[in-house]
């Protein structure tokens, strides 16, 4: 298998990859996301957890640049994105999985996950390789589809690369989509992995991105530190839009305003079935939320 996921310039290791300071988006008087000041470093593993309406997914759409930032600064691989649009942003290494429309029903997953590799190949082939060529000469469709296959393998979805996208289940597109988000070569993936899956669809997406090599950094979305614990290095947990709590999965699981958080929410009834307690990764855990239930 070739290596899928590699960026040709690799990141300056003091320097981290994405730099977020102060970052807020308000809509009328509600501030959903406030003051977040984050850091990711190359080839980093971030998990951004908390309640519902905790401000996780326009976090993460300020990344992508899906929405402005009302409030704040934001620099990716040591550019100034605050104002870049999605596709600028797309350009320099984001890319993000679970956009609507994500994949052409009657195209194969195959031919999706080229789609999406197909401008990252054009732009290589302008930098420096043959120019006039395009993607139905043999030779590069070859190539691109080989590359292709290897990163629908990659996510464990090379059994059904032939099918077309539309009679794919949920969990099934989703893999495809992480594949085609991939075959971009970005430098940072955004992903919101148990979007929408079942609790064992939830697993194997989580083991799909612990696979993933270490050169591209990852920036999930969770309600659950327990998903998070095994795969993230870093968590941010958030709260009413700001920063709770950052630190490794283990200090954020043991952090009595995230207990709080979690364990309160849960109480009052104001989490959801899918949200779990952070206490599930920390031995001294016996709540009974503690357990992780089925996903929506
Ligand atoms: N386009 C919008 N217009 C108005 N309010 C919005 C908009 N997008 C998000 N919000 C509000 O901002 C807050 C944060 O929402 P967000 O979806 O980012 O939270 P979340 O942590 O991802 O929640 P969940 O886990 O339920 O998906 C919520 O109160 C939400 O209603």
């Amino acid at each position: 298998m070739t290596a899928a996921w590699q960026h040709p310039a690799p990141p300056d290791p003091a320097r981290p990859l994405l730099a977020l300071d102060g970052v807020g988006r308000r809509y009328g008087p509600l501030a959903a996301v406030a003051e977040v000041t984050l850091r990711v470093g190359a080839g980093e593993r971030h998990a951004v957890i908390g309640p519902n309406g905790a401000g996780k997914s326009t976090l993460l759409a300020l990344i992508a640049g899906t929405v402005r930032p009302s409030a704040g600064r934001i620099h990716f691989a040591g550019r100034e994105v605050t104002t870049a649009g999605e596709a600028r942003r797309a350009r320099l290494g984001i890319a993000r999985t679970f956009q609507q429309p994500a994949l052409a029903d009657s195209l194969s997953a195959l031919d999706n996950v080229a789609l999406a590799a197909w401008p990252h190949e054009r732009r290589a082939t302008d930098r420096g390789g043959p120019r006039g060529g395009g993607l139905w000469r043999p030779a590069r469709y070859r190539a691109l589809r080989t590359r292709c296959l290897d990163q629908l393998a990659q996510v464990g979805a090379a059994s059904f690369a032939d099918r077309p996208a539309g009679e794919l289940s949920h969990g099934q597109r989703r893999l495809v989509e992480v594949a085609a988000a991939l075959a971009g070569r970005p430098r940072l993936l955004l992903d919101e992995p148990a979007a929408g899956l079942t609790e064992p669809q939830a697993q194997r997406m989580l083991a799909v991105l612990r696979r993933l090599p270490a050169v591209g950094a990852l920036v999930l979305v969770e309600h659950d530190l327990a998903f998070v614990g095994a795969l993230a290095q870093q968590v941010t947990v958030l709260h009413e839009g700001r920063t709770l709590a950052g630190g490794t999965p283990a200090e954020v699981g043991a952090d009595p305003r995230v207990r709080e958080v979690y364990l309160g929410g849960a109480a009052s009834g104001s989490t959801t079935p899918g949200s779990t307690t952070p206490g599930s990764t920390t031995p001294d855990s016996t709540t009974p939320d503690s357990t992780t239930p089925e996903r929506e």
